[in-house]
């Protein structure tokens, strides 16, 4: 079209770097913060709003309005936390992951008598199962830090029985981990306008459920080392707004 402003010809508004992070629970807020304590130049505000992806959605809606509304928004809004991980993924203990796509994975309806017993939200009609997350942001973070990339599930029952995880792996082929909060995180982003990612930091593998094996604090170590990294590079991304 004639005289038309092309949306790649209009330079993207490169104000400062004001960052949300979101975790579950106090013990992965503070590995964050203690992640951020050397990191100057970029704004960081880390809540933990509990778990679930209820929680997490109400919590991060309400940062997002209030900093909206004292003229001081968000410009990036993390998912943060521990996770299981996808072994067939090659996602283990320690390791770091970074969601292409953050999945409402339980979301639908079980529809027996169809090729995978589940439909989800989407295909019934009533709006998104997932978020896609901006892949040169995604492959700039993923690198800097370390982490694997690929969809991370979120899951409002944690899978207990290597039958659940083969289903979930089915469904979602190349799925790296499943958390409790990304979607719901994600969902408040979009309602904002406002760009998301999802870090987990594998504390289990998904799968049976045994607590005993649960690395939390090498996954808590992982989540701090990433911390600087994810905001250094997440700055320096091209604009994804
Ligand atoms: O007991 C502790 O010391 C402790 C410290 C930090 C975090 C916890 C949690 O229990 C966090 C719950 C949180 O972790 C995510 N998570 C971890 N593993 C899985 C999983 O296999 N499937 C789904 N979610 C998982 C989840 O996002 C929870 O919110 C305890």
């Amino acid at each position: 079209m004639p005289g038309a402003v092309r949306r790649e010809d209009v330079p993207a508004p490169r104000g400062p770097q004001r960052v949300l992070v979101v975790t579950a629970v106090a013990p992965e807020r503070d590995a964050v913060r203690a992640g951020l304590a050397a990191e100057a130049g970029t704004e960081v505000e880390v809540r933990a709003p509990g778990v679930g992806p209820a929680a997490a959605a109400a919590g991060t809606a309400t940062a997002l309005a209030l900093a909206g509304s004292e003229g001081r928004p968000f410009t990036l809004v993390v998912s943060a936390g521990i996770g299981g991980g996808f072994a067939a993924a090659g996602a283990r203990p320690g390791d770091l992951v970074v969601a292409d796509r953050i999945v409402a994975a339980d979301l639908g309806s079980q529809t027996p008598g169809t090729a995978t017993g589940f439909t989800s939200v989407a295909e019934l009609g009533f709006g998104t199962a997932e978020h896609r997350t901006d892949p040169a942001l995604v492959r700039a973070v993923a690198g800097a830090v370390g982490a694997r990339t690929g969809p991370v599930l979120t899951v409002s029952t944690t899978t207990g029985t290597a039958e659940r995880a083969d289903e979930l792996s089915a469904r979602h082929p190349g799925a790296v981990a499943e958390g409790m909060e990304g979607f719901g995180v994600a969902e408040a982003a979009a309602g904002h306008g406002v760009p998301v990612l999802e870090i987990r930091a594998v504390s289990n593998p998904v799968g049976p459920r045994d607590r005993s094996a649960w690395r939390i604090a090498e996954a808590l170590d992982a989540l701090t080392a990433a911390m600087g990294p994810l905001i250094r590079s997440s700055a320096g991304a091209p604009p994804w707004t």
